[in-house]
């Protein structure tokens, strides 16, 4: 069956399936442009960089001049997400943004990220900050304290704005035949629009919670990310219709998602 025959019209709003849904197995999310309806245990909640260089005040966005003060929210949207995704059989799959702290994997001169990335420009200009910045083994690479992985959730490291380079993501979501992808954390328009923009070429089903991330930049960098996705790349969706839709659905007794 095509997209468009299995795009099926229920009343006024309209529902994405990738196949004819089974029966108790489907859970249908409210969300723009369409509803989209997913089985839970086919889906992937993704927590991109909620890392305390993204989320706290002194880690590497606040200190390269980004605002972070709006955070606190979006941690406890996540955490709400989080929660209804472990109980529903979803699996989460958190990842961290960063480099080894002499910063090999962030590339040479001979790489854009080193001459685009915020963190090392950063770090350049304040050498004091060197080994700080998105380095493995320190406080700005750890996740927020408030986000703790749970045995059954994934931790992936990603060197890159997308967590489909250079990671394990790909592999390990086809091995647990996952095809959709639940999006949150942090930054909207840089690495959840990135690796929802890969998932797509990937022919993953991408939805972003708008509640559950943040950009890095002005406001328009967020609703600009989310008009993209909206319209282009995949759906955008809230907390509140996400747990809607899983309430109900139960991981099957002694399954750790
Ligand atoms: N996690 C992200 O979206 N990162 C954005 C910028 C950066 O890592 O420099």
């Amino acid at each position: 069956m095509s997209m468009v025959d299995s795009r099926i019209e229920t009343g006024t709003s309209p529902v994405v399936r990738r196949q004819p849904g089974e029966p108790g197995n489907e859970a249908v999310l409210r969300a723009r442009p369409e509803a989209l309806a997913f089985t839970p245990a086919q889906t992937a909640l993704i927590v991109v960089d909620m890392q305390n260089a993204y989320a706290s005040p002194g880690g590497y966005l606040d200190l390269a001049g980004f605002d972070v003060s709006a955070t606190g929210p979006v941690i406890a949207n996540i955490n709400t997400a989080i929660t209804a995704a472990r109980a529903a059989g979803i699996k989460v799959i958190f990842f961290q943004n960063g480099w080894d702290n002499q910063y090999v994997e962030a590339g040479g001169p001979g790489s854009p990220n080193f001459h685009k990335s915020n963190a090392l420009k950063t770090m350049r200009k304040r050498p004091e900050l060197m080994g700080k910045l998105l380095a493995k083994g320190d406080w700005d690479y750890d996740l927020v304290d408030a986000l703790r992985p749970q045995p059954g959730d994934i931790v992936l490291p990603k060197p890159r704005y997308s967590g489909f380079f250079n990671t394990q993501l790909d592999s390990l979501l086809r091995s647990y035949g996952i095809h959709h992808l639940v999006f949150t954390g942090i930054a909207t328009n840089v690495c959840v629009e990135s690796t929802l923009r890969d998932g797509f070429f990937l022919e993953y089903f991408g939805v972003v919670l708008e509640d559950a991330t943040h950009q890095a930049g002005p406001p328009f960098a967020q609703q600009a990310a989310l008009f993209n996705i909206e319209t282009f790349f995949g759906w955008v969706s809230d907390v509140a219709s996400f747990c809607h839709a899983v309430e109900g659905h139960r991981a099957p007794a002694g399954h750790t998602a």
